[in-house]
């Protein structure tokens, strides 16, 4: 028997408990499980995790090494074992005076140097003190980029918001030419600054979209194109390959994962939009977040509890998927963003040691912002026949005063929602009015959508993934499984441009090859 056979004895022994039966019994129910991090709270009191359910989960994290392999990670060991690599986003966002070593060097004052960089780059193109080479003001930002190099980034852009106050940003991400040509019809080249991020500098969508951008802007200004360029990457001999002036590469090293890497040079379109000092506020949220799950104790640190509800849903319960339901519009990307960093870093079906795994790995992640999810997928949510975990983010406060009564109402949907999943109507005259009820839900609340919480919100569910990645002992940090569609795309072109023979192709393949030749006459 394993710690993960027992959860599901224990599960399989309460399975027709109802969760309101766990309240009634224990009246600080709510104190017991739920957890703080100055203004932010987790509450998973309304899931089905009882105390003894809590033990088994802790002991699990324990037995699976989550700390050791935590400090590891903090301590800049190889831990990303396929790739032979440290996993040291954190040191992108260390504030403090620790030195962070990788081989025995100190990793931080490179990283400093970067972000002075970076932070003298945005400040000259918000200030007007950095123009185009014509000298007019930079007036927009396109970052060009994708997977990890776009959705932090496009998720930040929004959630900042508030503090917005430099050159608009716009994102360009997918290799359907529509994409790039819509961003860039609206702009005009001679006041745009392009910025092409990629950590490879080889990701065929972003090169090519970087191309098109290139050809923009020297359809405009010629030669001084050049002055419309700045590169994200940890490839300098490609960025420079490019024409991209070292002044303007902000670089970073292979031990910062793609879709952990908008911390540093990849937040740059950010950091332009909101100044420095924000974005330093943001480092400071997710530091603080870093700190937290280093030395809080697992029965009281915050992404280990979300990762351990994690494990209970789908190891014990059986729930393949969850919800990512923030009530929060400026969140909007957040559940495209978690898709990224949860299933691309769990989404493994071998553990470390290239055994295949026993127990399920990453669940589906999908989700929208209340309310709009409420008038669209909610009823499945509420009557389906699948039960759906549920995650509500809200936040106490939004940022329009003027606007408190509309933010008292989306608050009042949140923790309705998850009233009503938990309580449910199970008697009415009418059986397709009943709601089951006993439906699991976490809450995560916070004062207010600032900088500094939407930092702890995204180190948070990075660390989430760790420890569940962790317990499943798989390595949260490669993806091999993206690079079979790359390889068969690149063999797929010269088919779709109509140069190739489609012998040795499955069936369906070579009638959609026909297709689109008959569909193109
Ligand atoms: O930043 P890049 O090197 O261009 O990579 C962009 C993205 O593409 C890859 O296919 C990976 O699956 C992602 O993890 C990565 O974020």
């Amino acid at each position: 028997m394993t710690l993960f056979d027992d959860l599901r004895a224990h599960r399989a022994a309460t399975a027709d408990r109802h969760i309101l039966d766990l309240f009634r019994a224990d009246p600080d129910r709510f104190a017991r499980f739920s957890a703080r991090l100055d203004d932010m709270v987790l509450d998973f009191s309304k899931t089905s995790i009882d105390e003894a359910a809590l033990d088994l989960l802790l002991r699990l994290a324990r037995e699976r090494g989550v700390e050791a392999r935590r400090d590891a990670m903090f301590a800049g060991e190889r831990i990303n074992q396929t790739e032979g690599r440290a996993v040291l986003h954190t040191a992108l966002r260390n504030r403090s005076d620790r030195a962070v070593t990788v081989d025995g060097q100190d990793v931080t004052p490179g990283i400093r140097a970067t972000l002075e960089r970076m932070a003298a780059f945005a400040t000259g193109i918000r200030s007007g003190a950095i123009t185009a080479p014509s000298g007019a003001r930079f007036t927009d930002v396109v970052n060009i980029g994708i997977g990890g190099s776009d959705l932090g980034p496009v998720m930040a852009a929004l959630a900042l918001a508030p503090w917005h106050d430099g050159p608009r940003t716009h994102f360009v991400s997918n290799v359907d030419g529509a994409h790039v040509h819509d961003v860039l019809k609206g702009l005009d080249p001679r006041t745009t600054l392009v910025i092409v991020a990629s950590k490879t500098f080889t990701t065929i969508e972003t090169m090519t979209n970087a191309r098109t951008a290139r050809h923009w802007v020297e359809a405009a200004v010629g030669a001084a194109a050049g002055g419309h360029f700045a590169a994200l990457s940890s490839a300098l001999d490609r960025t420079a390959e490019f024409g991209i002036e070292p002044d303007r590469v902000f670089g970073f090293e292979d031990w910062v994962g793609g879709r952990y890497s908008m911390w540093g040079p990849i937040g740059l379109s950010v950091m332009i939009a909101v100044g420095p000092e924000v974005f330093g506020r943001f480092l400071d949220g997710g530091f603080e977040m870093d700190e937290h799950f280093r030395t809080a104790p697992l029965a009281e640190n915050l992404p280990v509890l979300l990762g351990l509800v994690g494990i209970w849903h789908n190891n014990a319960c059986g729930y393949p998927t969850r919800a990512v339901l923030p009530y929060d519009q400026r969140l909007l990307r957040l559940p495209a963003y978690l898709q990224q960093l949860d299933m691309e870093s769990n989404g493994k079906r071998v553990a470390l040691d290239g055994s295949p795994l026993t127990e399920a790995s990453g669940p589906v992640v999908w989700g929208e912002p209340g309310t709009n999810g409420q008038h669209a997928f909610y009823q499945l949510i509420h009557q389906g026949t699948a039960v759906i975990p549920c995650e509500f983010l809200v936040a106490a406060e939004g940022h329009e005063p003027d606007l408190r009564h509309q933010h008292d109402l989306l608050v009042a949907n949140c923790l309705a929602q998850s009233e009503a999943l938990l309580v449910g109507r199970p008697t009415a005259d009418n059986p397709h009015r009943v709601f089951p009820g006993n439906r699991p839900s976490t809450t995560l609340m916070y004062r207010q959508l600032t900088p500094e919480t939407f930092g702890r919100i995204v180190a948070l569910y990075e660390h989430r993934v760790f420890v569940e990645g962790a317990i499943w002992g798989i390595n949260s940090f490669d993806q091999w499984g993206v690079e079979l569609g790359k390889e068969l795309a690149t063999q797929m072109l010269p088919l779709i441009e109509g140069k190739g023979d489609a012998a040795g192709k499955d069936g369906s393949t070579a009638g959609l090859l026909g297709t689109l030749s008959d569909l193109r006459g």
